[in-house]
């Protein structure tokens, strides 16, 4: 858990790069920082591990001030990965993870057994990559064994800045999922600095929109694009929130259309109910679908179901939905319950989606109603 309270941070010439800034962190939480150049990101970030020291205030992780702490013991206890990486040029990439481990006081054989394991967590063979050096790598190649020697120490705190700013789009994206997954292994309790608002979006939890200095607005991502606190933070969540709304709105099971079922050894019957209906096997998983016109057919639903490959899991996003839709060519995709064996729990169409995006939008503006409420009822 990392906690900031009044915390400000003054270079010599007196402006304040840090103004008053508190929040918390939970254990295990990614927030991201975002903001424009120059907004006091880094200097946030540095602060938790003390490459810089604040002017006022107190930061706790873990619960202990860190003031109070050796700052060589407590980076022990904070990976850190930067967007340069700096890894050593002359160490393979296996000594490179290994290093901190090893300097630990951990034996050279386990500290490169440790690393070889981290590297495929990170997506890296350590029998094709062990080996070279990092000059030998892509850049996102060497993004990966930064992570993975910030994670070689198991710290339970990792700081993050622009870990993946120098790699193309493509790339990029595909180290933030490969990030997420990770994340969601490891669990960490993360800061992690961009300027990047779809980044942020994407990988935090909670999300901070920095200001000059200031935290303008901290809120989970669906509340920053849904209902941005200020002009500014709607302007800086551009105007196409809501398109990135739905990458962060799940489908939920209220969201779902339920049409008529049928099973792959039933009989047909020759009036379905409706224009179309699902068809499960016998275990009772997706098959696909049957039409009214092939039912009026007759026959059993084994002769006529067609098969249906769009598909999701519930709780995964809009946007995922909107996509599965599109690459399908899909009128509806059918969703299901991976917590029970994928069991089918209904369709999503383009029309439920729609209302779940104003759902979506609708109970953040309540819960900031109610907010003010609150605020007035205290006033
Ligand atoms: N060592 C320093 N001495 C004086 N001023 C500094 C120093 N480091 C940073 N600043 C100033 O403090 C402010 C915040 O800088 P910081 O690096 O934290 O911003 P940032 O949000 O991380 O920016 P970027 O996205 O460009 O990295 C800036 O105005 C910067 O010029």
């Amino acid at each position: 858990m990392i906690r900031f309270e009044h915390v400000t941070k003054r270079y010599p010439d007196g402006t304040p790069a840090v103004d008053d800034l508190s929040f918390e962190v939970a254990e295990g939480e990614l927030v991201t920082l975002v903001g424009p150049s120059g907004c006091g990101k880094t200097t946030t970030m540095k602060m938790v591990n003390r490459l810089i020291d604040p002017t006022e205030g107190r930061i706790e992780v873990d619960g202990r001030d860190i003031a109070a702490e050796d700052p060589v013991e407590l980076r022990r206890r904070i990976g850190y990965v930067i967007q340069q990486v700096g890894l050593f040029p002359h160490r393979t990439v296996l000594d490179n993870t290994a290093t901190v481990p090893h300097l630990l006081g951990v034996k050279r054989g386990s500290a490169r057994a440790r690393a070889a394991e981290l590297l495929e967590l990170v997506g890296l063979d350590p029998a094709v990559h062990g080996d070279r050096y990092p000059h030998q790598l892509s850049g996102g190649q060497r993004q990966r064994v930064g992570v993975a020697r910030a994670l070689a120490a198991d710290p339970p705190v990792l700081l993050m800045d622009e870990p993946f700013g120098a790699v193309d789009p493509v790339v990029r994206e595909h180290l933030q999922n490969e990030f997420l997954r990770l994340q969601s292994e490891v669990r960490k309790t993360v800061l992690f600095v961009t300027h990047d608002i779809e980044e942020a979006v994407r990988l935090g939890d909670r999300i901070a929109v920095y200001g000059e200095g200031r935290i303008e607005q901290f809120d989970a991502p669906a509340t920053v694009l849904g209902a941005p606190a200020s002009p500014y933070v709607a302007d800086f969540v551009g105007a196409d929130r809501g398109l990135k709304r739905l990458s962060v709105t799940p489908i939920e099971p209220g969201d779902l259309q339920t049409p008529p079922v049928v099973h792959l050894d039933d009989t047909l019957p020759r009036d379905l109910g409706a224009r179309w209906a699902v068809v499960l096997d016998g275990d009772d998983q997706l098959h696909g679908w049957i039409s009214a016109e092939q039912a009026a057919l007759g026959g059993s639903v084994r002769e006529h179901a067609r098969r249906m490959e769009a598909w999701l899991p519930v709780g995964a996003s809009l946007k995922q939905a909107f996509a599965t839709m599109l690459q399908h060519d899909a009128g509806w995709i059918a969703v299901l319950d991976p917590a029970a064996r994928n069991r089918f729990l209904g369709v999503l169409t383009p029309a439920r989606l729609h209302e779940a995006l104003r759902r979506s939008t609708a109970a953040d503006a309540q819960a900031i109603a109610r907010a003010e409420a609150d605020i007035q009822t205290v006033g």
